[in-house]
């Protein structure tokens, strides 16, 4: 069956505060595929992912999930579907359990069906142990295990996760982690997962793509968009501005095509290899008298890589 998610110029503007969320997005993800929308706060993830689960009506383009329209045929969509969204509304004063069994009966399973699938539910999420327990006392990696357990019911073709695994300690995301890619490798689930964090998409996902402000800014595998962006960054600071302007001068000439960002008083260079080229830069500035104040070596960010994508937009004839 069709697992599949096309998405063509897709918009959302808010009324309220007249907030363009979403600007003309297209992207396809394929049956079977992990795809992860990466972005900071307010990016417009969310409501990317209110529209494609029939939450809330696009603006203007069309969205296609496992082949129906989501505006024309939402009864069909729902079919193929499961979501956990950030904020979930469940009533605190049942059981994970009895959730879960509720859920399954709202899926069509009879009363024995729903109590041997929530079972195996609470084992793949790791929640058997406090199966019993009032879900208003559970810590918040269990209510996020719980929303995915409850999203598994009915055995999604496609699954669109909304930042499962923010603000989870590291051995719920790992729980989560491993579920995901369970899910997808051995079901061959779709997974459309929404994340803040760059090392989620880059461990989870087949492909990504970055959005910033109601767009994509760049889509690639997680090799790709790395290779784009390079290994390591190396950040400089200077006592004095002239320093600066002179290092930002000499780098700029001498290490060709790659990208010199200079921001609050800080220049950054990514390279492939950051401890040898940190080495021959620091020499480099030294042998023209520049006074460099610290040096710093460290990975790629999001915010790294935001920096570096939006400084290139603004370098294309300004456009932006
Ligand atoms: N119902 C709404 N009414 C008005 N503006 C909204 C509404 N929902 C979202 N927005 C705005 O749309 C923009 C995109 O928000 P969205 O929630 O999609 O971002 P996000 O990438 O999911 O962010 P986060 O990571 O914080 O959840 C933001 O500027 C937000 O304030």
């Amino acid at each position: 069956m069709n697992g599949r998610i096309e998405v063509e110029h897709l918009s959302k503007t808010f009324k309220k505060g007249n907030v363009q969320a979403v600007r003309d997005v297209s992207f396809e993800v394929e049956e079977g595929e992990f795809f992860a929308f990466l972005g900071p706060n307010g990016a417009g993830k969310s409501t990317t992912v209110q529209i494609l689960t029939t939450l809330i009506n696009a603006t203007g383009g069309k969205a296609l999930v496992a082949g129906h329209d989501v505006v024309k045929e939402p009864d069909e969509v729902r079919r193929y579907i499961g979501v956990a969204l950030q904020e979930t509304g469940v009533d605190p004063d049942l059981t994970g359990r009895e959730l879960l069994e509720l859920q399954a009966r709202i899926f069509g399973f009879n009363k024995e069906g729903s109590r041997k699938r929530s079972v195996d539910l609470l084992d793949i999420v790791q929640l058997t142990e406090d199966a019993d327990r009032r879900v208003g006392n559970y810590s918040g990696g269990m209510r996020r295990r719980l929303d995915l357990a409850l999203t598994l019911v009915n055995e999604p073709k496609i699954l669109f996760l909304d930042e499962p695994t923010t603000g989870l300690d590291p051995s719920n995301r790992m729980a989560i982690w491993k579920e995901l890619r369970r899910l997808n490798e051995e079901n061959g689930t779709t997974i459309f997962l929404t994340t803040q964090y760059l090392e989620e998409a880059d461990s989870l996902a087949h492909r990504i793509s970055i959005i910033n402000r109601g767009e994509i800014v760049a889509t690639g595998t997680p090799k790709e968009l790395k290779s784009q962006i390079g290994n390591d960054l190396i950040t400089l600071t200077f006592k004095t501005k002239g320093d600066l302007d002179r290092a930002e001068e000499v780098l700029t000439r001498s290490v060709g095509e790659r990208e010199v960002i200079v921001q609050n008083s800080k220049l950054t260079i990514y390279v492939d290899d950051g401890a040898q080229e940190m080495v021959e830069i620091v020499r480099m500035l030294d042998q023209e008298e520049v006074e460099v104040d610290s040096v710093n070596l460290s990975s790629p960010t999001l915010d790294d890589i935001f920096l570096k994508i939006t400084s290139e937009q603004q370098g294309k004839g300004g456009e932006k």
